[in-house]
């Protein structure tokens, strides 16, 4: 569409007043209210089609005091999941749990190799064939205790196994609790397309205890800061002052008297960015209204990750997604220039990269807009911030000619070319700590 370019001609005002860190309000168990409620106990979130579940927020998740995950379970035969590093790091603790709160003989824990190369239908197999050596019938539960890609997996798995079963989620990953454990979808990488398979499968309970977030390392930190930046962005310009004032939320020294002495500010941005994600889900949970503000960060992103093979993970790619989305945005005149800075210079602040030379091309962006316009009903939908805060559309393919395509590659290259700008990269090949995400034993 030529001329007018951006926000559609009687787009609802999608954008919204920053919202107060940490607000609480009264809450109940079984919420009979739509919406997304907090509670002191984590959140409460009932759909428009009536889809409800909660997300609890809980400290010690596998200390045997702790009845939460055990009275999800409902005396149930359980099948628990678990990645090689989660079972090193907390194996013994979960299987501790189990024997002191399920009966003898009624579960099981297997360890599960994941990353996003074992993100695939053969994993949801091996799940389901773990699950089937166990006797686990339509009645029976898979807990998953791990980050994305194993939830993804298992979820998949138990919206499968013997027509649809109960799923736990143990979410052990920052962008697990901010955000896959929000959520409904699961799924898997086919057909080199990223989250291709899938079902929409909300968890019978998603837990967060933020105590396991201290031994993810940096890097997977980092890639759950980049969709919590991805929420401030489109949602909350104070949770984007906090990032701003406190880079090292979640990966710096914790100093007596420092308001993260008792994980406060951790605690807080966490459950900013579980509410003000469960809110956009909320009133469209399967899609049916395919243009979304959380898909900011999420044009780009899965053909950076398919494209450099995983090398780049999947916190990273939103993160250069967001930049290259932010430099469109200032070229279609659509955020000012100073904004758009302002948002790049967080992502590189945090740590995360903004440009990815390999994967940045024009030819691959290009193809990233059309999968994207294909997946979303021949329509872009591309989000785009406007301020920081708060962003708009751009609906369609047409509006984004490939000059100016260009002309933000180029900006974000010039950039990433800067002196001491190591954080605007991606890893480098070499760099297999996670690279490509494998977690094999
Ligand atoms: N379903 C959804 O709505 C949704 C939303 C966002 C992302 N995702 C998917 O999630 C995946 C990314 O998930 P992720 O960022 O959690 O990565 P991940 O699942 O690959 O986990 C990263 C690594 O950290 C390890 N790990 C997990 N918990 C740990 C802990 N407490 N301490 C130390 N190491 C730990 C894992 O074993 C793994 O090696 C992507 O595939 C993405 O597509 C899905
Ligand atoms: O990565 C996240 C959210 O951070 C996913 O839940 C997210 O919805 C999707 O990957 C993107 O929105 C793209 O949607 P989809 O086509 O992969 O379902
Ligand atoms: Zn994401």
């Amino acid at each position: 569409m030529a001329g007018q370019v951006g926000v559609r001609a009687g787009t609802p005002d999608r954008t919204r007043e920053a919202t107060p860190l940490g607000r609480v309000a009264a809450g109940t168990a079984t919420e009979t209210r739509e919406g997304v409620h907090e509670d002191p106990g984590g959140f409460a979130l009932r759909a428009p089609d009536g889809t409800a579940y909660r997300v609890d927020v809980t400290d010690g998740v596998l200390d045997p005091e702790n009845p939460l995950l055990a009275r999800q379970c409902e005396g149930r035969r359980v099948v628990a999941f678990v990645s090689p590093t989660v079972d090193r790091l907390y194996g013994a603790r979960l299987r501790d749990y189990l024997t002191a709160r399920l009966e003898p003989g009624s579960w099981s824990v297997a360890v599960l190799p994941t990353g996003e190369h074992r993100k695939t239908l053969a994993s949801v197999e091996a799940v389901c064939a773990r699950a089937k050596s166990e006797g686990l019938d339509r009645h029976g539960v898979l807990l998953a205790v791990g980050g994305g890609v194993l939830c993804d997996v298992v979820g998949f798995a138990a919206s499968m196994y013997a027509r649809g079963i109960r799923y736990i989620k143990v979410n052990t990953t920052l962008v697990g609790q901010v955000d896959v454990g929000v959520g409904v979808k699961t799924g898997v990488n086919a057909l080199h397309t990223k989250n291709l398979l899938g079902a929409y499968h909300p968890a019978h309970a998603s837990i967060n205890d933020p105590a396991l977030l201290a031994t993810l390392p940096p890097r997977q930190v980092r890639c759950g800061l980049g969709e919590i930046v991805k929420m401030a962005v489109i949602r909350d310009a104070e949770l984007f002052r906090l990032l701003e004032d406190a880079p090292d939320v979640f990966l710096g020294p914790r100093r007596a008297g420092d308001p993260r002495a008792e994980g406060d500010l951790e605690h807080r941005v966490i459950r900013t960015s579980m509410r003000l994600m469960m809110e956009e889900l909320c009133p469209n949970l399967r899609e049916h209204q395919l243009a979304r503000l959380v898909d900011f960060g999420h044009t780009f992103s899965p053909v950076i990750e398919t494209a450099s093979d995983h090398r780049v993970a999947h916190g990273e790619a939103v993160a250069i997604d967001m930049a290259l989305s932010s430099h469109l945005a200032r070229l279609l005149g659509l955020i000012d220039p100073a904004e758009c800075d302002r948002v790049v210079d967080l992502l590189e602040l945090l740590g995360l990269p903004v440009f990815d030379a390999a994967t940045c091309t024009p030819d691959l962006m290009r193809q990233a807009l059309v999968s994207s316009w294909e997946r979303r009903g021949r329509r872009l939908h591309l989000v785009v911030p406007t301020a920081v805060g708060t962003a708009t559309f751009v609906d369609d393919l047409d509006d984004l000619p490939a000059p100016v395509l260009g002309a933000a590659l180029d900006a974000l290259a010039a950039r990433a070319a800067r002196p001491g700008t190591a954080a605007g990269h991606a890893p480098a090949a070499t760099d297999r700590t996670e690279a490509r995400g494998h977690d094999r034993a």
